[in-house]
């Protein structure tokens, strides 16, 4: 066990708000995290602008918010720091329509370092380049914001030009909620490398994986598809939920030790030595650029593969009986 964490965590009295005094933060996008960031900075007090393209689906709901909404290159021109928050594949190409909106001292800011790590951005060197990443889906980092809640999040800088990128930096983390709750120092690289490695091999990808074929098990079984549901889906969340707020021995201190003796003599019997193998080769393509390179030629070919495999993701049948189940929680219509 190690006796002391050897990471630098910043929280609310290590950053200075002041640094975004006089500034204002364009926020291009407005989906999961450009409506968190663009409502917790000016509900802190920021002068905020979205950004959005001409005819944007987005448009009305950052009015409704009550935040200014310009075109992209208008955000930009008008801000000191620049959040890009549309989606990874569209950043190039809005970061050419904006670059020379930006002002020498600027701040270019990321939530995920997938373009500038893989070379996709090539930023003016005149400019700050920092990092601001939640360690959540957007919509919670709004929810826990206005819950007086953080989200962990990770600080990075890529370039620093005026001496002062990593202070605003951290000024934007405070502004969003993430030093509530934490932000750890890291560089773009290791951001990038760790989140898409934990978005493939547990969070996003592994998990699902795992729901989907123990579900099958079962129904392949005979049992059926509610019972399958409720076991392999549904109770996840609250097996994860105890695990989020103490750790394993908590989970394993609250289920039975029927569940505890199966769990620890069966687990790794299904998340064995291949599974581990294979999460060894997710994160060498991850390192080494594989996985970069795949997305972004499926992305130049109009996404086919990506398209076909999302439609049988929507089309498994877990998801219909989830929808049904789900439906008849009497607390469902709350919210
Ligand atoms: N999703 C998440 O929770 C997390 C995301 N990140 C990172 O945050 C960044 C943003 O991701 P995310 O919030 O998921 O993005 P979204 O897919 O939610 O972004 C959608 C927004 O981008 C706009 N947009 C889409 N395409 C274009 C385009 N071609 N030109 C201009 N605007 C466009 C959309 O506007 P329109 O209505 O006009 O289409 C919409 O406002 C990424 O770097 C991602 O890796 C980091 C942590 C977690
Ligand atoms: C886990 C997926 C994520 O990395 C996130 C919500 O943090 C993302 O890219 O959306
Ligand atoms: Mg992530
Ligand atoms: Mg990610």
């Amino acid at each position: 066990m190690a006796d002391e964490l050897d990471a630098t965590i910043y929280y609310d009295d290590d950053a200075d708000s002041t640094y975004l005094d006089d500034t204002t933060v364009a926020v291009l996008g407005y989906g999961s995290q450009g409506h968190a960031h663009a409502q917790n900075l000016h509900d802190s007090g920021v002068d905020v602008v979205v950004g959005l393209r001409e005819g944007s689906s987005s448009r009305a709901a950052a009015e409704a918010d009550g935040l200014d909404v310009a075109t992209p290159t208008e955000a930009a021109s008008q801000a000191e720091v620049v959040s890009v928050l549309v989606p990874d594949t569209v950043q190039p190409a809005v970061y050419d329509q904006i670059k020379d909106e930006l002002d020498e001292g600027d701040t270019l800011q990321f939530a995920h370092g997938f373009n500038i790590h893989y070379s996709q951005i090539q930023p003016r060197e005149d400019i700050d380049v920092t990092l601001v990443a939640p360690k959540s889906p957007g919509h919670l980092v709004r929810r826990n914001y206005e819950a007086d809640e953080g989200t962990p999040g990770l600080v990075a800088v890529y370039q620093d030009v005026t001496g002062d990128a990593k202070e605003r930096a951290l000024a934007y983390a405070k502004g969003i909620g993430c030093t509530r709750a934490g932000t750890i120092e890291t560089t773009f690289r290791e951001e990038t490398e760790t989140d898409l490695f934990g978005e493939q091999a547990v969070l996003c990808g592994g998990v699902t994986s795992l729901v989907k074929q123990a579900y099958e098990t079962l129904v392949e079984a005979g049992y059926s598809e509610e019972m399958a549901y409720f076991e392999c889906m549904n109770e996840l969340k609250l097996i994860v939920d105890l695990m989020y707020e103490g750790g394993l021995s908590e989970m394993w201190d609250s289920v039975s030790d029927t569940a505890e003796y199966g769990g620890l003599t069966r687990g790794d019997r299904v998340v064995d030595e291949h599974a581990r193998e294979q999460m060894e080769e997710v994160l060498e393509e991850v390192q080494d650029g594989t996985f970069a390179r795949q997305w972004i030629l499926e992305n130049q070919a109009g996404r086919p593969g990506y398209h076909q495999i999302r439609n049988a993701e929507k089309n498994h049948e877990i998801e219909a009986v989830g929808e049904e189940l789900r439906g008849l929680f009497s607390w469902a219509d709350e919210e």
